[in-house]
């Protein structure tokens, strides 16, 4: 039998029947011999036992995988952000967005709490930058329906800092979802981490979602990277300009003739997309070439 694995925990692998009754299953040994690590969104074989336990028997080919969260088959990434505390570092979510383009996983930015604060220039940037940019509330139902257009029938990975009201959207989604959601502590602005694991839930719409953990800066940075010169084909305003620049193998950081540096300067790129990308590229350059993926 085939299903979606919804949850990983304590050496269980909650397997999605399309029942609404996943089943607990266990991996066979060959997985740990194998060095096989099964993740929440693989499709497995799984075999169903007398007693009602299962046992994973295999793991179909994955389209793409992630480690932070660590989800496979993600449809899209929706990466949720805030104009309101506790603010959204842009970085955070050039972060994510770069990992994620060109592994088959669309990128939806989603500004929640406009019921604070509008965050036009969050706004603009993304949607400038030929992203689906939607402003939606929690608190007060805004834009929540053209989320669930959205979402509907596809594997979405909800991500975004910590406190910025993943687990909120998730319930307004869906009411009667009842997801915990923490109160952001603190003058510091840091949500409480209320989530700790990766799960992914089936809503009415027939669209399933994962709810993961929030991050902070110190996890981005442990967040896998991308090759250096590859980064420049992760964001995707770049890409009318890069064989424009007048020297073959322009880095875009600072060269003469730079035809992305020009679009900064120009206004066709915001300055923070570029900022973000000769941050990555800097770490890129600093992590030994095999740990890069
Ligand atoms: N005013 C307002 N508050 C919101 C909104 N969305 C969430 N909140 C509040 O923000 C806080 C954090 O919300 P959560 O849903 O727990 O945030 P999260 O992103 O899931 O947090 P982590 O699990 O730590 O990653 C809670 O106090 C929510 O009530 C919104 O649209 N407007
Ligand atoms: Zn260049």
């Amino acid at each position: 039998m085939q299903g979606i694995i919804l949850k990983a925990l304590s050496g269980f692998y909650y397997v999605d029947r399309g029942d609404g009754v996943p089943v607990a299953c266990r991996a066979r040994g060959k997985f740990r011999h194998q060095k096989l690590n099964p993740l929440v969104g693989d499709r497995v074989d799984y075999t169903l036992l007398a007693d009602g336990a299962g046992v994973l028997d295999g793991i179909l080919p994955r389209k793409n995988e992630f480690q932070r969260p660590a989800v496979a088959n993600i449809d899209q990434l929706v990466v949720i952000a805030s104009g309101a505390v506790p603010v959204t570092d842009p970085f955070l979510i050039d972060r994510v967005v770069s990992l994620a383009e060109g592994r088959d996983c669309q990128c939806v930015v989603c500004i929640n709490k406009y019921d604070l604060d509008t965050a036009q220039a969050l706004y603009e940037t993304y949607q400038k930058a030929g992203f689906p940019t939607l402003r939606v509330s929690a608190e007060t139902g805004v834009g929540i329906a053209e989320l669930a257009g959205r979402i509907a029938g596809k594997v979405s990975a909800f991500t975004g800092n910590s406190g910025v009201g993943k687990s909120s959207i998730l319930n307004a989604l869906e009411p009667g979802f009842h997801l915990q959601t923490g109160q952001v502590s603190d003058k510091l602005g840091r949500g409480r981490h209320t989530t700790r694991h990766v799960e992914l839930f089936r809503l009415k719409n027939g669209a399933i979602v994962a709810d993961t953990p929030g991050f902070s800066s110190f996890d981005t940075d442990r967040m896998e990277l991308r090759r250096p010169e590859e980064l420049q084909y992760t964001f995707r305003e770049f890409a009318p300009y890069l064989n424009r620049c007048r020297f073959t193998g322009c880095a875009h950081i600072k060269e003469k003739g730079c035809a992305v540096l020009q679009a900064v300067a120009d206004g066709a790129i915001a300055p923070s997309r570029h900022a973000s990308y000769v941050r990555l590229y800097e770490q890129a350059k600093e992590v030994p070439e095999w740990e890069l993926k």
